[in-house]
């Protein structure tokens, strides 16, 4: 197995605060790992130190073999590195498409568009193949801010694959999503991954979400690696229900 991401010792202090505290793993090819722990852990800065938001303070990153570590987002972007936030990045006033347009752009680097609006750019082919996968066609030429959250988040995980990204950070992509669409999102995700062999790591705090979705899942706990396995593995483990699940 080819291990697209490998993390080694990545620390990151805030002062006094250890956020992350020396925390190491791998992510195969193809794999959908999750990424669980209590408020604070230092999941969404370990996230932020893998994308280039944050310079970790100690540790090595690497994407297919090659070290990142420092990177600018936009340059990891370039090497196949694409995220989604906590927060919604949609702009309201643009259409579904040109959401898309605009975020295959940033992929390859041109943020001129933010200024400018989104052209073309030799996008919309690619732009309406995600609008079909992600079941957002009756929806292209709406302003996303019309959209309802949950339809917003769906958007927003179409934008992280603009570009055909080869590792995908989600931050909580079922983050206020309703039941019923959190069935289309799941499957949705299920469906890329399985069909454009794409890598991810998921934030989540929703566990039916993450238990389902994943093939493997990664808790932290005070900045460490508490625990690592299958879904069922983690669920089982008295450490993690102590620190997380148990709560
Ligand atoms: N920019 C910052 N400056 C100072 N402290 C920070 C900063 N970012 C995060 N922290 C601290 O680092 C720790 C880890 O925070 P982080 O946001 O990574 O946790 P998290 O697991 O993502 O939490 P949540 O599940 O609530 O999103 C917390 O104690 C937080 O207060």
């Amino acid at each position: 197995m080819t291990a697209v991401l490998e993390i080694s010792n990545v620390k990151k202090s805030f002062g006094g605060i250890k956020a992350v505290d020396g925390v190491s793993f791998d992510v195969q090819e193809g794999e959908i790992l999750g990424l669980i722990g209590p408020n604070g852990c230092g999941k969404s800065t370990l996230f932020n130190c893998i994308l280039g938001q944050l310079t970790p303070t100690d540790g090595e990153v690497k994407v297919d073999g090659k070290v990142v570590t420092g990177l600018r987002p936009s340059e990891l972007n370039r090497l196949g590195v694409s995220r989604t936030f906590q927060l919604l990045q949609v702009f309201p006033k643009l259409s579904v498409r040109e959401n898309l347009i605009l975020a295959g752009q940033e992929h390859q680097g041109n943020m001129m568009s933010r200024l400018f609006g989104p052209s073309d750019a030799g996008l919309s082919a690619a732009a309406d193949q995600m609008i079909g996968f992600f079941k957002l066609d009756h929806l292209a030429t709406e302003a996303a801010g019309g959209l309802s959250y949950g339809q917003q988040k769906l958007l927003d995980a179409a934008m992280a694959f603009m570009g055909g990204p080869r590792l995908v950070l989600l931050d909580e992509p079922a983050g206020g999503v309703n039941l019923t669409m959190l069935g289309d999102l799941k499957e949705r995700l299920a469906a890329i991954n399985r069909e454009k062999r794409a890598t991810f790591v998921v934030i989540e705090h929703n566990m039916e979400f993450v238990m389902s979705l994943c093939t493997r899942v990664m808790v932290m706990a005070e900045g460490k690696l508490l625990a690592m396995g299958t879904p069922a593995e983690v669920r089982a483990n008295p450490a993690v229900i102590e620190a997380y699940l148990g709560h």
